[in-house]
């Protein structure tokens, strides 16, 4: 039986609609125009503070206000949770790989108090033996620490990691784990740029994709 570790933004659950929804908050705040939904995306996947520092520049939002706005993002994003759906698929897929003893982890770089309150809001937490955020470390993707925190929490087995963003493919790479690239989440690049083991559009390919992978190791 594989460890299979998953990122969570963009691959496991849409979550763009509420971060979308605070970042407006805090720009109102700032009286600054909101930003869209598809910048949404783009600053999604390095992490809250990453995606704080992109939301102000694409504002005009100094440096100087970096600490602030963060304390005022993150303090949101535990609530953040009542637009947010699992892609289609995704809850068939993650019980079949349950019930065929599969052991379910999560490495996002989504600080781990507002991954554990949107997986629990959802339902979902009961999947996942080990969760690793973007704060649980010093350092977070693509730095493969926290991953390789998450494979050894799983204990043996083979490995597999599952992600949409080209800092997923380059975490899998940099772990030397077998990378499965969600071609339909937040990825900015062409899906032949990113180093993959195997692509999929529909979680119902997982299952599948995921024996083929086993019985070829
Ligand atoms: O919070 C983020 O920027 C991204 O989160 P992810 O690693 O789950 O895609
Ligand atoms: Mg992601």
């Amino acid at each position: 039986m594989a460890r299979i570790v998953f990122d969570l933004d963009g691959t496991l659950i849409d979550s763009a609609p509420d971060i979308h929804g605070i970042a407006n908050k805090v720009l109102e705040q700032e009286r600054c125009e909101g930003i869209s939904l598809a910048q949404t995306h783009d600053f999604i996947g390095n992490g809250a503070a990453v995606f704080v520092s992109k939301m102000r520049a694409a504002r005009g939002i100094g440096d100087s206000e970096q600490a602030r706005l963060y304390t005022d993002f993150v303090a949101r994003y535990d609530d953040a949770v009542t637009l947010t759906l699992p892609y289609s698929g995704v809850l068939a897929a993650l019980d079949k790989l349950k019930a065929s003893g599969h052991r379910l982890g999560i490495c996002t770089n989504k600080p781990i108090s507002p991954c554990r309150a949107v997986l629990a809001h959802l339902k979902m937490d009961h999947y996942f033996d080990t969760m690793w955020g973007g704060d649980s470390l010093a350092v977070h993707k693509p730095d493969p620490a926290p991953l390789h925190a998450a494979f050894a929490a799983l204990g043996d087995g083979p490995q597999l990691y599952v992600g949409d963003s080209d800092v997923d493919a380059e975490t899998g790479q940099r772990a030397g784990v077998p990378f499965l690239l969600y071609t339909e989440g937040y990825r900015k690049f062409p899906v032949e740029q990113m180093p993959h083991t195997v692509a999929f559009s529909d979680f119902a390919e997982l299952p599948r994709l995921v024996h083929e992978l086993l019985v070829a190791a």
